[in-house]
C-alpha cells in the first residue's frame, strides 16, 4: 500500500473541463496535485483556487531559472499565491537559491523551497555529451542536492534512483520529490530514470510526481486506486 500523502498527481492538461474532471476524480483521496507549466501557462492562477478549493495541496512546478533578482521576485509573486510547494532549477546557482529561499520567508506562509536537480528525462550519456558534466547522473543529482540544501531549499527534485544518495549526502530530513514513476505496465514516455511506485517507497522517497499514468488512463480515479494499492 502507498500512502495517498505521498502522491502528487501532476495535472498537465490545458483544457478547463478536463481539468475540472481530473481534479473531481481525484477528490476524498489525500493526494497532492501538481500544478506544471502546461495548466499555468494555460488557464492562471485560478486554477491553484481550484484545487485548494477542492481539499488538495499544491506544489506549482513552475522551475524558475533566471539571475538571483528575477527569481527572488518572481518567487515572491508566487508566494502570494496559495500554494504548499514551489521550485527553481538547482543549475541556476547558489546565488539564485539563496534570493528564492529568503523570498520564501519572508512571506510569512513558507511553502516547502526544491531544487530541480538533473531532469528525470536525463541520461548520463546525454548529460555528459550536452551539458559536459563528466561522471554519472547520480553524482550530479547528489552534487545539485548539497547545493541547494547549502543555499536554503528543502529538498529537490530527483529520480527515485537517487533517493538513497540524496539521503545519505543531505540527512533523511531533506525532502526528494521524485517524478519518473511508472507502474509496470505503463509506457516510459520521455521519462529515462524510472521506477515503479512500489519501488519509489521503498527507496525512501517523500513525494512521488505522477502524472500521464494517472490523468491519460480511461479512468483516472481507478489508475490512482491501483497505484496505492502497490499494484
Ligand atoms: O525532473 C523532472 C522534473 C519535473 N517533472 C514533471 O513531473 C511530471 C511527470 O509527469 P509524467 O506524465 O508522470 O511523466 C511532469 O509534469 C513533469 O513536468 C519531471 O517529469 N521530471
Amino acid at each position: 500500500m502507498i500512502p495517498a500523502n505521498k502522491i502528487i498527481v501532476a495535472l498537465d492538461v490545458s483544457d478547463e473541463k478536463k481539468l475540472h474532471d481530473l481534479m473531481d476524480s481525484l477528490k476524498g483521496h489525500e493526494v497532492w496535485t501538481k500544478i506544471g507549466m502546461e495548466v499555468f501557462y494555460a488557464l492562471g492562477p485560478k486554477v491553484i483556487h481550484e484545487a485548494k478549493d477542492r481539499g488538495f495541496k499544491v506544489f506549482l512546478d513552475l522551475k524558475l531559472h533566471d539571475i538571483p533578482n528575477t527569481v527572488g521576485k518572481g518567487i515572491a509573486s508566487l508566494c502570494k499565491l496559495p500554494i504548499d510547494m514551489v521550485n527553481v532549477h538547482a543549475a541556476g546557482g547558489s546565488e539564485m537559491m539563496k534570493r528564492a529561499a529568503e523570498a520564501v520567508k519572508a512571506s510569512g506562509h513558507s511553502p516547502l523551497l526544491i531544487a530541480v536537480t538533473q531532469l528525470t528525462s536525463t541520461t548520463t550519456e546525454q548529460m555528459n555529451r550536452e551539458q559536459k558534466i563528466m561522471g554519472d547522473v547520480k553524482d550530479s543529482v547528489a552534487h545539485f542536492a548539497k547545493l541547494a540544501q547549502d543555499s536554503g531549499c528543502d529538498g529537490v527534485v530527483s529520480s527515485p534512483l537517487e533517493v538513497e544518495a540524496i539521503k545519505a549526502f543531505c540527512g533523511k530530513r531533506f525532502y526528494t520529490v521524485t517524478p519518473g514513476i511508472r507502474p509496470a505496465d505503463s509506457a516510459a514516455n520521455d521519462q529515462k530514470r524510472i521506477t515503479t511506485p512500489m519501488d519509489a517507497l521503498r527507496l525512501g522517497t517523500d513525494y512521488m510526481v505522477i502524472g500521464r499514468p494517472i490523468t491519460e488512463a480511461a479512468n483516472p480515479r481507478e489508475a490512482l486506486e491501483q497505484i496505492l494499492k502497490g499494484q
